[in-house]
């Protein structure tokens, strides 16, 4: 049995007219499915966890963005059951759609996963018992993703087909309100201590924040996260080194070092807010694991 979860507002309302798209392709292909929208927090996990454990799905689609694809694949995993994934991409970002190659058009999309066309299996980050698909990120980069979600201007953007800005724009008003604290990091057992850290990301797909290369060296099934640290840098040599993140140049500046792990803590003195997959889970500290080739996707 398939199960579409739908969000309804992801990228400014594109959830629901993407649904009413696709709607008659997917009754039109015979297939049996289940459909249910989401509310808000934590409502794409508890439906995916229902969808599996009462209705007997072992297939679910997400119609929405990188949040819903995150509620999504934590509720299979919160059901310890296995459950095939695929996604119509309908967020602001889209920054899972992009890494996996799904289609932009979203019959197309649809038509793939019903039909099984390519699948892979792909790891997934463990962190503090829940899971991330892309990445998991402390410091400036949870707080620009707290400030887009908040903002007003996320929204115009989006009519215009411009969601991406909207996190550019958070960080240029985000770098002076933002306090950096000294971080200690482990790595597979290394120590790494680094003094006013900016942000701290562990990437399972190259790109975040709607299409930047935070670590363009990652792949979503080699078993390794890879780790991007910006420290000690001032608030021109942030802004220098963000600029080149969208041609994933940024691994040449002198402030930002890279590391690859598969068990990794993260510590800072003062708590930093924590993102998984762009959305706001905790603070610091945290413990990552990489789960490979945890979860079964088509794209
Ligand atoms: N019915 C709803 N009303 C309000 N918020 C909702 C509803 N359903 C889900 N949400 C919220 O939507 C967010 C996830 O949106 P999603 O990330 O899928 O789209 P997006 O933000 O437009 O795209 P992207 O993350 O790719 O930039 C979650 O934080 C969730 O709480």
């Amino acid at each position: 049995m398939v199960g579409f979860i739908v969000n309804p507002v992801a990228g400014n309302g594109k959830g629901k007219r993407i649904w009413e798209r696709i709607e008659p392709a997917v009754s039109g292909l015979g297939a049996v499915f289940v459909v249910r929208e989401t509310s808000g927090d934590g409502s794409a996990e508890k439906l995916a966890k229902e969808m599996i454990e009462k209705e007997g799905v072992n297939k679910i689609i997400a119609v929405g963005g990188d949040g819903t694809v995150h509620g999504v694949l934590n509720g299979i995993y919160q059901s310890g059951q296995s459950c095939k994934f695929g996604l119509v991409p309908a967020g602001s970002g889209n920054d899972f759609a992009r890494a996996h190659g799904i289609a932009t058009n979203p019959v197309v999309a649809v038509e793939r996963v019903l039909s099984e066309t390519a699948e892979k299996r792909i790891d997934l980050m463990w962190m503090n018992g829940r899971v991330a698909a892309n990445s998991i990120g402390a410091g400036f980069d949870a707080q620009v993703a707290r400030a887009t979600d908040q903002a007003k201007y996320k929204a115009w953007l989006n009519r215009w087909r411009l969601g991406g800005l909207a996190y550019v724009i958070s960080v240029l008003r985000e770098l002076r309100k933002f306090q950096r604290s000294n971080l200690v990091m482990q790595v597979d057992g290394q120590v790494i201590k680094m003094e006013a850290a900016w942000l701290v990301t562990a990437a399972n797909i190259p790109n975040y924040g709607g299409g930047m290369k935070i670590c363009p060296m990652a792949v979503a099934n080699d078993g390794w996260a890879d780790i991007c640290v910006v420290s000690n840098a001032s608030c021109g040599e942030l802004l220098r080194a963000f600029a080149k993140i969208y041609f994933g140049s940024h691994i040449h500046h002198p402030k930002v070092s890279f590391y690859r792990g598969r068990q990794i803590t993260i510590e800072t003195v003062r708590p930093y807010l924590v993102h998984a997959d762009g959305e706001l889970v905790g603070e610091t500290p945290i413990e990552m694991k990489m789960l490979p080739d945890q979860q079964a996707i088509f794209v």
